[in-house]
């Protein structure tokens, strides 16, 4: 039987920006032209297999318009992660953006990951945002930012692979050679469950700047050195910190914490 992982992410956005549609494009691969405004919010689910394990997404999307504003903490307080929308074709709703995302910072979870997404990029000839501004912006924040199309099926996969990478799962992988009970599997698994991330290759570029939302000591920047051992398996070392990083492809990702100093 494979391990099943959780993660509870919400969308954010104006409305009209998309949100639903990209949800609706992720669960069932269906795009609907009149699909109707949220109300409060709604909840998907979606499992999808990575290498032995099956990752579950816990989806809130909730409603844009400004009357329900209010109703958002309810959801992304619990969230693992956030993917804030736009749309490219409306500069409006790229500000209200900015103001998701303050609102996350001051009021999210501390650890939040934050996915941008600029929704719309079909219609990339009549776009008001330029993707440099939004680029330059998501890396001012430390986000993922990506341009999605929910009717042409455009980087929706991608969007919710990476947010994967970054997040601490809130279902811990129960599985593996660990015995529940043993003094030693319980030790281990205690680690594991806070500790362990899952790597796409795809976006191992970008695991210098994720690194700053999952180290235990924000004093942490990028790693310094990656090593590649095998086709699959890297390692990053930091500069100043005994922290090390093990990455394998569609495999586990784990975050040795330094040692408390004595
Ligand atoms: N051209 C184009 N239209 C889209 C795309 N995604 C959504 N739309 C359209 O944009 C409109 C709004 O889409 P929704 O998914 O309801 O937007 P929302 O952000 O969930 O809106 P609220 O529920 O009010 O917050 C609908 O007419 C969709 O058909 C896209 O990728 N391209």
């Amino acid at each position: 039987m494979m391990a099943i992982r959780e993660l509870k992410v919400c969308l954010l956005g104006d409305t009209g920006v998309g949100k639903s549609s990209i949800v609706c494009r992720f669960v069932q691969d269906h795009f609907d032209h009149n699909i109707s405004p949220t109300i409060g919010a709604s909840f998907m689910t979606k499992t999808v297999p990575c290498g032995n394990e099956l990752h579950k997404f816990l989806i809130w999307d909730t409603a844009g318009q400004e009357r329900f504003h209010s109703l958002a903490p309810m959801y992304y307080r619990g969230s693992a992660a956030a993917v804030i929308v736009y749309d490219i074709t409306k500069q409006d709703s790229f500000h209200t953006l900015k103001k998701w995302v303050k609102e996350l910072k001051e009021h999210g979870p501390e650890n939040i990951v934050m996915a941008i997404a600029g929704n719309k990029c079909d219609l990339s000839d009549i776009r008001e945002v330029p993707l440099k501004d939004a680029k330059e912006y998501a890396e001012s924040i430390g986000a993922i930012v990506v341009e999605t199309s929910a009717k042409n099926a455009i980087n929706i996969e991608e969007l919710f692979q990476g947010i994967t990478p970054c997040v601490f799962w809130s279902s811990p992988l129960h599985s593996g050679p660990q015995k529940a009970g043993s003094a030693d599997g319980s030790a281990r698994r205690r680690k594991r469950s806070t500790l362990s991330l899952k790597c796409n290759l795809r976006f191992l570029h970008e695991l210098g700047d994720f690194l700053r939302f999952m180290s235990p000591d924000p004093t942490l920047g990028p790693p310094r050195k990656w090593k590649q051992w095998s086709n699959q398996t890297w390692e990053a070392k930091h500069a100043n910190q005994p922290a090390v990083l093990l990455i394998e492809a569609h495999g586990p990702l784990y975050l040795k914490k330094p040692e408390p100093p004595p």
